[in-house]
């Protein structure tokens, strides 16, 4: 049976079908042009123009304490990334987060566990349209990870052009779904297969491995570890070697790339939504939540 994908005002003006193709003309006007500063402020989201390179923003996450990807959270990222992408002065953006020693804890288990089904749907569809807005950014995207970063995060630095991880013991990376009971869903599973291969992700998938910096660096979940010092130096120089390439060569060769896995998503997104919904409403999966959960609250003793 169907579901009724009941959305809320903001979330329904913001999600829109994906029909992108590099170099087609962009949409409606950015939201601070014209102004000569640009800063796409929102409670969550900072994004400022980068002092030091023309035509780079910084994105930083900051929904204390763990920047977990709630459904506002998600929806005031999309905002912004749109405002960027429509705004044709913006060629790159580094995300990076405002909370220390956290890059993001992922999707937000209170969003998952002890809701309906509506709202399970709405916010797995706010999930989808972040990683379509990332994956297929025209923009050069960098993550400068300066946290841990599992599941939901490792989703969203995967979907970067490049990855730079501070070299923390802590910072770890990987998707780590069924330590909680869950499963990754097939497109994150198959983005990780597309940066470290079928075996390695075949692995780390069922193992649930969250890799630290040295081992994320050897199987190849990141691109680059450096001190922590340096994350946004180092983002900063990756940005300018892939902004030397011309952007109509560089977005339709990520387009070549990149969309015959998003078409995966994009070719069932209504169905995916309901196996989520299915999969996350049931008994034994809401207890696994439950389970996991009370002991984040243990930990802190
Ligand atoms: C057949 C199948 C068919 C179809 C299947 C279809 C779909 C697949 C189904 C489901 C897929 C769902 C996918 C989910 C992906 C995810 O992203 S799940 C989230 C994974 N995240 C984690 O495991 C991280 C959990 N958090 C931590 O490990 C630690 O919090 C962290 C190391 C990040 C930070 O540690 P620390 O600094 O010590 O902070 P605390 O642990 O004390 O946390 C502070 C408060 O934040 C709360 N919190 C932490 N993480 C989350 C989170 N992800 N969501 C919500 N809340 C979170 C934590 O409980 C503390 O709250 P409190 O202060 O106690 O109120």
């Amino acid at each position: 049976m169907a579901l009724t994908v009941g959305l809320r005002p903001l979330t329904r003006a913001l999600l829109r079908p994906w029909a992108r193709v590099p170099g087609a003309a962009l949409g409606r006007p950015a939201a601070g042009s014209g102004d000569g500063v640009r800063c796409f402020g929102s409670p969550r989201v900072l994004v400022e123009p980068d002092p030091a390179a023309v035509g780079v923003a910084v994105m930083k996450m900051r929904n204390p304490p763990v920047n977990s990807l709630s459904l506002e959270f998600l929806t005031e990222l999309l905002i912004s990334l749109e405002k960027l992408e429509n705004d044709k002065t913006f060629r790159g953006i580094i995300i990076t987060s405002d909370c220390p020693g956290i890059f993001s804890a992922g999707l937000d288990l209170l969003e998952m566990y002890g809701r309906d089904p509506a709202h399970c749907a709405e916010y797995w569809k706010a999930v989808q349209e972040l990683w379509l807005r990332v994956y297929l950014s025209n923009l050069v995207v960098i993550g400068a990870i300066n946290g841990i970063s599992p599941a939901g995060g490792c989703l969203l630095s995967l979907s970067c052009d490049y990855r730079v991880l501070a070299n923390n013991p802590k910072y770890a990376i990987g998707l780590n779904e069924t330590l909680l009971g869950i499963i990754a869903p097939f497109w994150f599973k198959d983005v990780l297969v597309n940066t470290i291969g079928h075996r390695a992700a075949e692995r780390a998938l069922q193992l649930g491995f969250l890799f630290p910096p040295s081992d994320a660096l050897q199987v190849g979940i990141v691109d680059q570890v450096v001190p922590e010092d340096q994350v946004q130096s180092t983002a900063r120089s990756v940005m300018a070697q892939w902004l030397a390439i011309p952007d109509h060569a560089r977005q339709l060769t990520k387009n070549l790339v990149r969309k015959p896995t998003a078409d995966r998503l994009l070719q069932q997104r209504d169905a995916d939504i309901q196996n989520f919904v299915r999969f996350i409403s049931r008994d034994s999966i809401q207890k696994s939540l439950h389970v996991y959960l009370e002991k984040l609250k243990q930990k802190k003793g």
